[in-house]
C-alpha cells in the first residue's frame, strides 16, 4: 500500500564529524534507498540539513558560525552546493526531485499554509522528492523553525505523513546522552506522550559539533508528528537501508507510536503553524475545564495575560508555574483580556462598552497541547 513518508537527515550524518566534508557514501546510500521507497510505490520527502556544515566546509571555516548574518551567507554557499550533490545523485538514479525552501511564515498565514499543502500534493503527485530546508538565508531570528526536526514533524504533519524518520549520529533514543553516560538505556519504543514524559529522558542541551538541538528537538519533533497521526523513528543516519528494514518490520531505532486519533488538520495548524503571540494564565477550574471536560476558556477562568496582541491570535493557555496546556486563537486583543480577565462573561459588556464573543477561546478554536 502506498505510503507518505518523510526522512529528516541531521548535519552530522550528511558530513564527516572530523573534516565536515560530505559523507558522500551515506548520501549516496540515502539517495538509492529513497529511490527504492518511490518504486515501490511509496510518496517521499526528504527533509535534509546540511545547507551551513556544508558551506563552512566549502569556505575553510572549521566551526559552525554563530553570528546570524555569517550564518545565513554560509548557509546561501552550502545550500546550493548540497542540491549540487543531491541532484547528481537522484539523476543518476531518474529520480527528479525538487528543492523546497520554507521560512516559518509561510506556515503561519492560512493561505500561505495551504499553498505550501498543494505545492507538495503536485510534487508528490509527480512523482517528485522534495528536498526541504528551512531558507537560511532569509529566515528572521523571530520567525524561524530553528532546526530541521521540528520542519520535517511539520512538514510530515502537513502532507499527513504515515511515517517521519529522523535521522541522526546515534542509533536511536537512550534514557540520557550516551556519548555522556556511558550505561544510559536504549528506548525502543515510545507508545504515547504521556510515556514519553513518564521516561525522563535526559538529553543535555548539547547536539553534536555541526547539529543543531541535540535529541531535545527530536523528541518534541515526535510529539508533534505522533500527534498528527505519524509514526516516527529516531534512527542511524549512517546506515539509510535501515528504514526499508524498519518498514519491513525489525525493530531498529526508537519508535513513537502515533495517536490514535490525530488533531485534525486546522488545530494541528493552530498548534504548530501558528507562533502563539502571548500567553494566558489559567486557574485550575479553567485548566480542568478545558483539558478535561472540552470546554472553552471563558474569562472568569484568566489569571494574568502576557504579551501583546490582537483578537484572533495564538496564545499559550498555561499553568501559574506557564506550563503550556493548550493553544488557541482569542476571541479579544490583550488590552481587553487584562480589563476583563477573572471576570463572568455577562459582565463583559458592561466592561467593554460592547457585546462581544461569549467565550475567550472557544472550543473549536482550542487545542491541547
Ligand atoms: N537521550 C539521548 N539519547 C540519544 N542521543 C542523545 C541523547 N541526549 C543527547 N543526545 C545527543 O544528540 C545527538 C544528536 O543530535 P544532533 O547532533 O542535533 O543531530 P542531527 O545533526 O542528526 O540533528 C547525539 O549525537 C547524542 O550525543
Ligand atoms: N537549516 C540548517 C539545519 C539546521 C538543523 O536542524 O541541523 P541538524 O541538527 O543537523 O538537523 C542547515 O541546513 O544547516
Amino acid at each position: 500500500m502506498t505510503k507518505t513518508i518523510v526522512v529528516k537527515i541531521g548535519t552530522s550524518s550528511l558530513t564527516q564529524p572530523e573534516t565536515g566534508q560530505l559523507a558522500l557514501s551515506t548520501i549516496a546510500t540515502l539517495a538509492e534507498t529513497l529511490c527504492y521507497l518511490r518504486q515501490q510505490g511509496h510518496r517521499v520527502i526528504l527533509v535534509s540539513s546540511g545547507a551551513v556544515g556544508v558551506g563552512c566546509a566549502r569556505l575553510g571555516l572549521t566551526e559552525r558560525p554563530k553570528a546570524i548574518a555569517l550564518k545565513q551567507a554560509v548557509a546561501a554557499v552550502g545550500q546550493g552546493r548540497l542540491m549540487r550533490v543531491y541532484d547528481d545523485l537522484f539523476t543518476t538514479l531518474q529520480q527528479p526531485i525538487a528543492q523546497v525552501l520554507l521560512t516559518r511564515s509561510d506556515l503561519v498565514q492560512r493561505s500561505r499554509y495551504l499553498n505550501v499543502y498543494n505545492t507538495f500534493q503536485e510534487l508528490l503527485g509527480l512523482g517528485v522528492i522534495p528536498v526541504v530546508n528551512e531558507n537560511d538565508t532569509v529566515a528572521v531570528d523571530e520567525l524561524k523553525f530553528g532546526d530541521n526536526d521540528t520542519l520535517s514533524a511539520l512538514v510530515a504533519s502537513l502532507v499527513q505523513a504515515d511515517w517521519l524518520f529522523l535521522l541522526t549520529d546515534v542509533d536511536r533514543l537512550y534514557s540520557a546522552d550516551p556519548r555522556c553516560v556511558p550505561d544510559a538505556q536504549p528506548i525502543a519504543l515510545v507508545s504515547s506522550i504521556k510515556e514519553l514524559a513518564q521516561l525522563q529522558v535526559q538529553t543535555g542541551s548539547q547536539g553534536s559539533q555541526w547539529g543543531t538541538g541535540g535529541m531535545v528537538t527530536k523528541i518534541s519533533a515526535a510529539r508533534i508528528a505522533i500527534a498528527a497521526g505519524v509514526r516516527t523513528v529516531i534512527a542511524q543516519g549512517r546506515f539509510p537501508r535501515n528504514i526499508e528494514k524498519i518498514l519491513q518490520g525489525e525493530p531498529l531505532g526508537t519508535h513513537f507510536q502515533p495517536q490514535p486519533e490525530p488533531t485534525s488538520a486546522r488545530k494541528r495548524w493552530i498548534a504548530y503553524g501558528l507562533v502563539p503571540a502571548g500567553k494566558l494564565y489559567l486557574d485550575p477550574g479553567a485548566i480542568a475545564a478545558i483539558a478535561q471536560a472540552g470546554k472553552s476558556l471563558l474569562a472568569a477562568g484568566i489569571k494574568a495575560v502576557e504579551g501583546e496582541f490582537d483578537t484572533q491570535a495564538a496564545v499559550q493557555l498555561c499553568d501559574s508555574s506557564g506550563n503550556e496546556i493548550a493553544r488557541g486563537l482569542v476571541n479579544y486583543s490583550s488590552e481587553e483580556l487584562q480589563k476583563i480577565r477573572g471576570c463572568h462573561s455577562r459582565e463583559i459588556p458592561t466592561i467593554l462598552g460592547y457585546v462581544g464573543a461569549e467565550t475567550v477561546v472557544h472550543r473549536d478554536n482550542l487545542v491541547l497541547t
